[in-house]
C-alpha cells in the first residue's frame, strides 16, 4: 500500500469526527487535502460546518469544495482540528511545517478543543528529528539568527522557492534545523529557540495533540493520549 492510499485512510477515519454544528480547523499538507475533499462531499451531502484553514492554499482547496471558510476571529473557538506532520512519535510529539504552514496550523491547533493528526505510516516515529525541524523568522532578522543557530550546531538552511527566498503566507522566512545530534531535552530547545528575537514559530508541536490516527496499509490506527 502506497503513502498515498494510507494518507487517504487516516484521513477517513478522521473525518468520522466532525459533526454538523462544528466549527473545524483545515490542516495543511498533502494529507490534510484528503480530509478536505471528504469535508467537501460530507458537505454536499448536507454536513453542516464552518472551517478555519491554516494557510491560504488549503483556503483556496476548501472553498473550491464548497466548505464555509471564516476567519479565526470568526470563529473564536474550533471544536476538532485535523492535521498532517512530518513526523510523530510515541508521546504525540511532532514535526510540523514541511509546508511552510507551522505558523497557522500552532495557532488554530492552540484554539481548538481537539487535535487530531492524520499521518501515514512513514511519519510515524521513535525519536524526532531526522526531518528537518522548520523555524519561521522574520526577514529582518533572518541572516543573524541563522548565526546564532550555526553557533549552536543546529546546521540552518534557510529553506528556498528556485532562487527566492521561500515566504510563508505571513511572508516570513522558514529555516530548516538540524535536532538530531542535539541532546536538549525537545521543551528546552522550544524555548531557548523562542527566546530568539525574530524567531516567531517552531515546527515543534509538543503537547497539542489529542489523537493520532496513522494509516498503515488499508488500516487506519487510532491512539488517544
Ligand atoms: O506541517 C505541515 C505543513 O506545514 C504538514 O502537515 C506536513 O508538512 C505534512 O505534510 P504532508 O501531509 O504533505 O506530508
Amino acid at each position: 500500500m502506497s503513502a498515498v492510499n494510507e494518507k487517504k485512510v487516516a484521513a477517513l477515519e478522521a473525518v468520522k469526527y466532525i459533526k454538523s454544528g462544528m466549527t473545524v480547523g483545515l490542516g495543511t499538507g498533502s494529507t490534510a487535502f484528503f480530509m478536505i475533499e471528504a469535508i467537501g462531499e460530507m458537505v454536499k451531502n448536507g454536513l453542516e460546518i464552518k472551517a478555519v484553514a491554516t494557510s491560504e492554499a488549503t483556503k483556496k482547496s476548501a472553498t473550491n469544495l464548497g466548505i464555509n471558510v471564516i476567519t479565526l476571529a470568526e470563529a473564536k473557538r474550533l471544536d476538532v482540528t485535523i492535521d498532517g506532520a512530518d513526523e510523530v512519535d510515541e508521546d504525540f510529539q511532532l514535526i510540523k511545517g514541511g509546508g511552510g504552514a507551522l505558523l497557522r496550523e500552532k495557532i488554530v491547533a492552540h484554539n481548538s478543543d481537539l487535535n487530531i493528526i492524520i499521518a501515514d505510516s512513514s511519519k510515524s516515529v521513535s525519536r524526532l528529528g531526522k526531518f528537518k525541524l522548520p523555524i519561521e523568522t522574520i526577514p529582518f532578522a533572518t541572516q543573524l539568527i541563522i548565526k546564532e543557530l550555526n553557533e549552536m550546531g543546529l546546521k540552518p538552511v534557510q529553506r528556498m522557492n528556485g532562487d527566492e527566498d521561500y515566504k510563508t503566507d505571513e511572508n516570513n522566512d522558514i529555516v530548516d534545523i538540524d535536532i538530531w545530534d542535539t541532546n536538549i531535552k525537545l521543551s528546552d530547545l522550544e524555548q531557548q529557540l523562542k527566546a530568539i528575537p525574530g524567531i516567531v514559530e517552531t515546527g515543534l508541536f509538543l503537547t497539542s495533540t489529542n489523537l493520532v490516527i496513522i494509516g498503515k496499509g488499508e488500516q487506519a490506527t487510532t491512539s488517544k493520549k
